[in-house]
């Protein structure tokens, strides 16, 4: 049980807040997850560009989404919060943007920070982008390329990193780009870039990433195309016709199936687990894990399925029972990109031995994921091996030795992984700053307590949230 129940709305702590996770035999029960954090971000962007009101519900209320919300508050809509997860945006019109008086703070976020840069870069404006010691350690030369074709200049702490002030265009070029890295930030900076240009932009996937912004920008009426491409159909052609008009919406925003990987995987190690998570985004290009998990021999079915705002949703049901090892995920790296780090937890404890090559991007998340997580499993007494773009793990058939600490170095992945480690060991684990849980998972101890997993929270922490999460949580306007 969680000794120290802490309300979703006080969990982002200014102070180091540690976690200890304890074994449990099994995890029962029904849950439902913070809505997705993809799909979040887009609906406040794009609604914050269309003329008239929008409603969105179920939206993701972590600090990532609240920063992306303040910035676009910044820019000159009107973001309003009206309930729990429930907000209002009035627009201001594809274009009608203007600079910020202020710098933006991203925080941790990378989404938000990828995707502003190409939605300002085809604006007359000028705006500076700030974030938190993960952020500024996280490549942009990725956005920096295409948006300078398109127009805009930039001017990046050594050419690469936040922070960085970028100078919109008033003539954006339209551009037919291939982005070199498998990215779903940088195909969809590149539209968003192209909503205020004039004639088509084009981008060319040499393998699909998630399509939620394609989802989203088709639902809201702009004029979008996508065709298979390559041999073998795994690439994707999207061309968006530019000065596009968006129509308001109102959305509901599933849950978010990075955040159900945490109590799926734990369950899916346990035996005599049953839980269900419902009411999951199943997008076919985010939900790898499923089909990870199944290849482990993971009894996992998605039931219930149906269609919400457009986007595939279901029922996530998990009995426990023993994982095998398996040599490489089914399918493109790129639909569960961010759920491996707790996919080597249940690696950890399959029988065999696990190898993961071709992730080299792991490296340049909130953190390196690869070095921290070969760190965090061996603390866990668990022999892994690290590669260049990859690791392998040689699982123990059953629960971990445990009894280690994490460093989540700032990566909420990295701690939620933590802390499932924790469930799944013989003895606790320790997780050394659980604050970065609060970017995308703020009621994540809650939630994994609810299904009977053991997690403590403890540590110096205010009692206050921090400034920008009460703003917001307040409903308060910091016009
Ligand atoms: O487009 C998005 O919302 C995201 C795409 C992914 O990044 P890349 O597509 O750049 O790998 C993912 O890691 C990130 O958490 C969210
Ligand atoms: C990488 C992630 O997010 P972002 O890129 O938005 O920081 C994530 O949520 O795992």
């Amino acid at each position: 049980m969680v000794t120290d129940p802490v309300p979703s709305e006080s969990l982002s702590y200014d102070r180091p807040l540690k976690l200890i996770a304890h074994p449990v035999r099994h995890l029962r029960g029904t849950a439902r997850v913070p809505g997705d954090k993809s799909l979040s971000h887009r609906a406040i962007m794009l609604s914050a560009l269309a003329v008239g009101k929008s409603f969105i519900s179920g939206l993701l209320e972590g600090e990532d989404v609240l920063a992306t919300a303040a910035a676009m508050r910044a820019l000159g809509a009107t973001v309003t919060r009206v309930g729990a997860g429930a907000w209002e945006v009035h627009g201001v019109g594809v274009g009608g943007l203007a600079t910020p008086v202020q710098a933006l703070d991203m925080g941790n976020s990378g989404t938000s920070t990828r995707l502003l840069m190409g939605l300002l870069a085809s604006h007359d404006l000028t705006a500076t982008f700030v974030g938190d010691a993960s952020l500024t350690r996280r490549p942009m030369a990725r956005i920096i390329d295409p948006i300078t074709l398109i127009g805009a200049s930039v001017s990046a702490r050594e050419g690469r990193f936040l922070p960085l002030t970028l100078v919109g265009t008033p003539e954006p070029l339209p551009i037919d780009y291939s982005p070199a890295v498998a990215s779903a930030q940088v195909k969809s900076a590149v539209l968003l870039a192209g909503l205020n240009t004039p004639g088509t932009t084009i981008v060319r996937e040499k393998v699909a990433t998630r399509d939620h912004t394609e989802r989203l920008l088709t639902a809201m009426g702009a004029d979008l195309r996508v065709d298979r491409d390559g041999e073998s159909g795994a690439g994707r052609i999207i061309r968006l016709a530019g000065h596009a008009e968006l129509n308001p919406i109102t959305l509901s925003v599933p849950g978010d199936i990075s955040s159900a990987a945490f109590p799926v995987v734990a369950a899916a190690a346990l035996p005599g687990s049953d839980i269900l998570i419902e009411g999951v985004g199943v997008n076919p290009l985010r939900s790898g894990i499923v089909d990870a998990l199944i290849a482990m021999g993971s009894d996992i079915r998605l039931e219930n399925m149906q269609t919400l705002s457009g986007e595939p949703v279901a029922d996530i049901r998990v009995r426990g029972g023993k994982l095998h090892a398996i040599d490489g995920v089914p399918g493109d790296p790129s639909r569960m990109i961010d759920e491996f780090p707790v996919l080597f937890v249940a690696a950890a404890c399959a029988h065999g031995t696990s190898r993961f090559t071709g992730l080299a991007e792991l490296r340049v998340k909130e953190s390196d994921r690869l070095s921290a997580m070969a760190h965090a499993l061996a603390q866990a007494g668990i022999r892994v091996e690290e590669l260049e773009d990859g690791l392998v793990i040689h699982g123990c058939g059953g629960l971990v030795p445990g009894g280690g600490h994490v460093d989540p170095r700032l990566d909420h992945r990295i701690a939620m992984s933590g802390a499932i480690l924790g469930l799944l060991a013989e003895r606790p684990v320790h997780v050394d700053d659980a604050t970065p849980i609060a970017t995308s998972f703020p009621d994540f101890a809650t939630v994994m307590g609810a299904l009977g997993a053991d997690i403590e929270l403890t540590g110096p922490h205010s009692p206050e949230p921090s400034a920008s999460r009460a703003v917001f949580l307040n409903g308060q306007n910091n016009d």
